[in-house]
């Protein structure tokens, strides 16, 4: 980082007078930390290594966008940052880069006749869903960082909640967008349902990770609050029965909202609590929406799962996991253990892949770890997403656990490389992934982010590094 950046704190505070400035160390080293495990491994490792000059604090679009601007004219490094929940290293001052927070962008507005609703790219999930709720809509996306994580911060990495198979993810959700481009330059995307004329912008700032700018509010579709939940849980012998049974009744256009099949060692202690068969798996669903379509749709998924070896075990397994579906304290518990790393690692794959991916990166990861769970909780109708959480081995210091942290990773990446699954399905790459988007994206996928970066971002102002670029 220049030393200039003295000077762009001096002309921010003059041009921008309603943008706060925080420059105290320990507001610094708050914003100098997304959930990264990496990051839990430097805080309990003592000084803190990549501190953040400063945070801005701007309090809308116009005023973020002469900080842009200033940051380009004194050459100065920033990163957008929104709830601070991104958990691949998406937002570490490396050169000391200033953090833009962008969590004072709270405007909220409902257009029930286009049922869509727009907020302010600071407004946590969680905010949104409560305005929404007000007035008898939901968004239907919630992630389990729902409390944190902002709407900028969701757009950024193409974020999905548990109620996904519904609603669908950020890339279906978001109808339209307003970026301040790395010049300064504000981009509004046009409210037409479609468009034939050219390339899709949207979906070029949705998952950008702020790579091409800092997004400052977003438009999503709504939806009327369910009028009914319907809550169905079944065991299968296999892992392999259980996905059959989840193709089959997505192939057939079924859309429960929740979907969670949970493999053979990750079910055991949920069988063991209620009783199911020992040794089998635990499939999870939830309805909801119209009483009658609902009720439809829950008695056509369940004859699927029936004919598909599935047994049908009743509400309570569906409901508990509702009442529980935000707690992470396990996982975090973990990695502030001397010397512990845990992560959960989610990665996609077709259906004619998915069986190899799951069980060859449990192997892998099996011996390196204590715990190695793994479920399937975001389907399509070419396949689903593969989730993996586990707790590295533990020994020695915070600096042996990091590197622990990396070996898992790049294990658990180059085996779903190996066997046709992918690099992320809904974390993003930040910079922990950022070496494998060549294996994602092959060599002229990413000369066209890099090309369009070097276009927008010449100087690289905005995140540098984040995505490779
Ligand atoms: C306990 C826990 C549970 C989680 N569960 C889920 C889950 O269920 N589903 C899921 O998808 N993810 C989940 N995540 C990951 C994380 O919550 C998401 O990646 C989330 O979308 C990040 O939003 P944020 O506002 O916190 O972004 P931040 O962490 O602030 O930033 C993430 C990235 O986006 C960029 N960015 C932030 N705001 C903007 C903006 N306005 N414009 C441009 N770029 C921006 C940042 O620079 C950074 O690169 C979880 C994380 C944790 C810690």
């Amino acid at each position: 980082m220049n030393e200039k950046w003295k000077e762009f704190l001096a002309a921010v505070e003059k041009k921008c007078p309603q943008t706060h400035v925080y420059t105290q160390p320990e507001e610094c080293l708050i914003y100098s930390h997304g959930c990264y495990p990496r990051e839990y491994k430097w805080l309990l490792q003592g000084d803190y290594p990549y501190l953040t000059r400063a945070v801005v604090s701007p309090a809308d679009e116009v005023e973020i966008s002469e900080i842009v601007k200033l940051a380009n004219e004194y050459e100065v490094g920033i990163i957008p940052y929104g709830g601070g929940s991104g958990i691949v290293g998406g937002t570490i001052p490396y050169q000391g880069e200033i953090m833009i927070d962008v969590k004072r962008l709270q405007d909220f507005s409902i257009n029930i006749v286009n049922g869509t609703a727009r907020g302010g790219a600071g407004l946590t999930g969680a905010e949104f869903e409560n305005l929404l709720n007000e007035h008898g809509y939901t968004a239907g996306q919630y992630p389990q960082s729902f409390q944190s994580a902002c709407l900028g911060g969701m757009t950024a990495t193409r974020a999905i909640g548990t109620f996904s198979t519904k609603y669908g993810k950020m890339d279906d959700m978001v109808t339209a967008l307003n970026v301040v481009l790395p010049n300064g330059d504000i981009f509004h995307s046009h409210l037409a349902p479609k468009r034939s004329t050219g390339p899709e912008l949207n979906q070029v700032f949705l998952g950008s990770e702020g790579v091409y700018g800092i997004i400052t509010s977003v438009e999503m579709k709504i939806y009327p609050v369910a009028e009914t939940r319907i809550f169905q849980a079944y065991t299968f012998p296999s892992t392999h029965d259980g996905l059959n049974a989840i193709r089959n009744f997505i192939h057939k256009g079924l859309r429960p909202a929740v979907v969670r099949l949970y493999d053979e060692v990750e079910a055991v202690p949920k069988i063991a609590s209620y009783g199911f068969e020992k040794g089998f798996v635990l499939l999870i669903l939830v309805f909801e929406g119209n009483k009658e379509m609902s009720e439809l749709e829950a008695k056509m998924t369940k004859e699927i799962c029936l004919g598909n070896n599935g047994r049908y075990k009743g509400e309570l397994a569906a409901k508990e996991w509702l009442a529980t579906r935000f707690s992470t304290k396990k996982m975090l518990d973990f990695d502030a253990i001397k010397g512990g790393t845990a992560d959960a690692i989610e990665v996609a794959a077709p259906w004619d892949c998915i069986e190899n991916v799951w069980r060859e990166m449990r192997k892998a990861l099996e011996p390196m770890c204590t715990v190695v769970d793994c479920h399937f909780s975001h389907v399509y109708h070419n396949g689903a997403s593969v989730y993996v959480i586990y707790h590295a081995k533990t020994g020695g210091d915070d600096k042996a656990g990091e590197e622990r942290y990396l070996q898992c990773l790049d294990t658990a990446i180059q085996t779903s490389l190996q066997y046709g699954g992918n690099v992320s399905h809904h974390h993003g790459v930040g910079t922990a992934k950022a070496k494998y988007m060549e294996a994602e994206h092959g060599k002229a996928g990413v000369y066209v982010m890099k090309a369009l970066k070097d276009a927008i971002d010449p100087k690289g102002i905005v995140n540098k590094g984040v995505l490779g670029l």
